[in-house]
């Protein structure tokens, strides 16, 4: 749905030149939820502004539900954006109109008509769950009630993908949640795409099929969340599922163990102990249901060294699990 191949975009000033996003790949399938993660300064903004073109890339190209946004003209380029809607961190909305007036702003610059415009404003405010607070202005709302405005606002034209700029980062705790479960739930039933940048690994945790660490303007690792929770030495597995316990034993080899998907419950390591009649410890580990996932992580520690361990080594890899040989 979304295809990005060799986006770069340099500001320049007479002091300083800034490569904000510095060869970025990506692809973003139909019905996925994308999470960029990244510290302050590492480009997420300026990559998710060049995907609705926002700001012209310097190089590289933008595909959107088919279409090569980088190649269009201006005329173009904004019927095209009707089928990207956009949520900001900071919302973003109209103060001087009201829920419905902001809602139908939306409707109004691509030319509804007044009645399908207010049949679709309630449509919008009953989906976000806003329909009791039509007549309310911006500044009579908690923040989790503006960005379901803001929500609405951005699904107002149907469109097939959601950017979404820090959409919670400035929410308490709980009305994030609030407004991921809608997220997720707005993804599911109307099977929209989302690509999302965000500082809080909770985040990505909470409602990502796939992600990306950016650093620098690159992407240093991305992947669907079963894969990269199974690739040994994944930062960004590392930080989603964190493992406790020693990575290191005398006498032992310590592995850390990654299962994802059905797997997940399969009594693994009963069967590991069983078959190489072997006292395996474990030292940490859950099993926890993420966005798209159910992901089993465990550390073992294994009697002797790597060598006398290949055999279980191997057992494990062929029963599907990420295997990271700590020491
Ligand atoms: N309009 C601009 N002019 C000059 N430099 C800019 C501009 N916008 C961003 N930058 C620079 O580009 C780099 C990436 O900024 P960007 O806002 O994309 O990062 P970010 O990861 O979204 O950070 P944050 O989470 O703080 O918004 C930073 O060094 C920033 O100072």
């Amino acid at each position: 749905m979304i295809e990005i191949s060799g986006l770069r975009k340099t500001y320049r000033s007479r002091q300083r030149s800034v490569a904000a996003v510095d060869g970025v790949d990506l692809s973003v399938g139909e019905g996925e939820v994308y999470g960029v993660l990244g510290r302050s300064g590492a480009g997420k903004s300026t990559l998710l502004r060049c995907v609705n073109m926002l700001e012209r890339p310097d190089a590289g190209t933008v595909t959107v539900g088919g279409v090569e946004l980088t190649r269009l003209r201006r005329r173009e380029l904004r019927l095209a954006r009707h089928r990207i809607g956009m949520i900001h961190q900071h919302f973003a909305l109209l103060s001087s109109r009201t829920v419905a007036g902001n809602v139908a702003f939306a409707l109004e610059v691509t030319g509804v008509p007044r009645a399908e415009r207010r049949a679709r404003v309630a449509e919008l405010l009953e989906l976000v769950g806003l329909a009791d607070r039509a007549d309310a202005y911006p500044a009579q709302l908690s923040g989790g009630q503006k960005q379901r405005v803001g929500i609405a606002r951005a699904l107002a034209a149907r469109p097939q993908v959601l950017l979404s700029d820090e959409a919670t980062s400035a929410l308490d705790p709980e009305t994030t949640d609030s407004i991921l479960r809608l997220l997720l739930d707005l993804n599911r039933r109307l099977g929209l795409t989302i690509l999302l940048i965000t500082h809080e690994m909770a985040v990505v945790k909470r409602i990502c099929t796939s992600a990306a660490i950016m650093r620098d303007g690159r992407f240093v690792e991305s992947g669907a969340v079963g894969d990269l929770l199974q690739r040994p030495g994944s930062e960004l597995a590392r930080d989603l599922f964190p493992l406790e316990g020693p990575t290191e034993l005398p006498g032992a080899t310590v592995v850390d163990v990654t299962v994802s998907g059905a797997d997940a419950d399969a009594p693994l390591i009963a069967e590991l102990a069983r078959r190489f009649d072997t006292d395996v410890r474990i030292l940490g580990g859950a099993v926890e249901t993420l966005a798209a996932t159910r992901a089993g992580r465990w550390r073992l520690a294994l009697p002797g060294g790597p060598d006398e361990n290949s055999a279980a080594l191997e057992f494990l890899r062929s029963r599907g699990a990420g295997v990271g040989v700590a020491s």
